[in-house]
């Protein structure tokens, strides 16, 4: 990273900024620290068979703009050279890019990372707060995003900066509850023997809930993606995609409130990822938010925390934009995942 005149940490402009998930890849070009982000449409991973085919044709292409920097975020842990996604067959390779494709330098940092950086500053335009008190302005967040995979991090602010503080904890166990937990969760698919919130709250999450509830009643599955169960269960036309979708809630609900309890995210908790965002009216009914108090001894507490779904279509675009300009505003360390020509 280069240094500015006033020896702040910057990164030369223009600067690509991407959001790699394992669907779906998003970019943006900032031309310098005040244009608005030039965006691109949005990529299907799969259409590609790496990432650099998929920005020199869907990018660099389409622009007679020459970007300096690069600043990517990933679905997947960055560590080595060559740093390949979860859930998705690219694997980058950042002095490839710089050598191929004309960037200065690169800079990678993890998916939920730049999901923290955007719930920084989102506007009420930009989120709908499902329940909880106010929020503590300066007090620490957390955001979760069931998209292809679950991911969750967390937002502390320390030394006048927001430091993101990402991690695994889409990973951690699930255990059964209510009755109806224990009819379901012999038929759920576990991996390597366990159930973890990842085996339930995300695309395919909502496949091996929902299969499970028809397994358990004895009925026939009949939807084959999540799309089609979220959408039966929105309209009502089919009891086990309802239930589904009325689970899927309650899961995401106790998996919210424990990592609110992990953070003392009195600055609230963030449902990110694309499907919180197609489910909102389901997340506005009360399973997600009972399930999300119902933690004595510490139910006082959550029912003061806010729960917000992040509706900004590129959320973690706009948290990388924001620390693409700012970089000082936040506390992201660039050690062993910046590379420069
Ligand atoms: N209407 C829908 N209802 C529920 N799930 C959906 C719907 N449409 C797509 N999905 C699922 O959402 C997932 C993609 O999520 P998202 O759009 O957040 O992609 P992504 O950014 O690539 O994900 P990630 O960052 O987790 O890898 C896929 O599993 C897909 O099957």
């Amino acid at each position: 990273m280069a240094k500015s005149n006033d020896g702040e940490l910057a990164f030369p402009f223009p600067i690509l900024i991407g959001d790699i998930g394992g669907t779906n890849a998003r970019f943006a070009l900032l031309l310098d620290a005040f244009a608005a982000p030039k965006e691109y449409p949005i990529i299907q991973t799969a259409q590609f068979e790496n990432i650099d085919d998929a920005l020199q044709n869907c990018i660099l292409d389409k622009t007679s703009v020459q970007p300096r920097s690069a600043i990517l975020a990933l679905a997947g842990p960055i560590e080595g050279d060559e740093v390949p996604l979860t859930n998705c067959d690219w694997v980058v390779r950042p002095r490839e890019m710089i050598a191929k494709l004309g960037f200065e330098e690169v800079l990678l940092v993890n998916d939920f990372e730049a999901q923290a950086l955007a719930v920084a500053s989102l506007s009420d335009g930009d989120r709908e707060k499902i329940g909880g008190g106010d929020e503590h302005p300066v007090a620490s967040r957390a955001v979760l995003g069931p998209g292809t995979g679950l991911g969750v991090a967390g937002l502390v602010h320390a030394m006048h900066a927001w430091i993101p503080v990402p991690g695994e904890g889409g990973h951690i166990d699930m255990g059964p509850r209510t009755e109806r937990d224990y009819q379901i969760w012999p038929f759920l698919e576990p991996i390597e023997g366990r159930i973890s919130a990842e085996q339930l709250l995300c695309g395919r999450g909502i496949m091996n809930i929902y299969r499970a509830i028809s397994a358990a009643d004895a009925r026939e599955a009949t939807l084959d993606v999540p799309a089609a169960v979220t959408s039966a269960a929105l309209t009502g036309s089919d009891a086990a995609a309802v239930e589904t979708v009325s689970l899927f809630s309650t899961y995401l609900g106790r998996v919210a409130g424990d990592i609110a309890m992990i953070f003392m995210a009195k600055g609230g908790v963030y449902l990110a990822g694309g499907i919180s965002q197609k489910i909102l009216p389901a997340l506005r009914g009360p399973e997600f938010r009972a399930a999300f108090e119902d933690k004595a001894p510490h139910g006082e507490l959550l029912r003061q925390i806010p729960t917000y779904v992040v509706t900004h279509p590129m959320a973690a675009l706009a948290g990388l934009a924001a620390f693409a300009r700012m970089p000082d505003r936040f506390g992201v360390t660039s050690e062993g995942r910046h590379w420069q020509r």
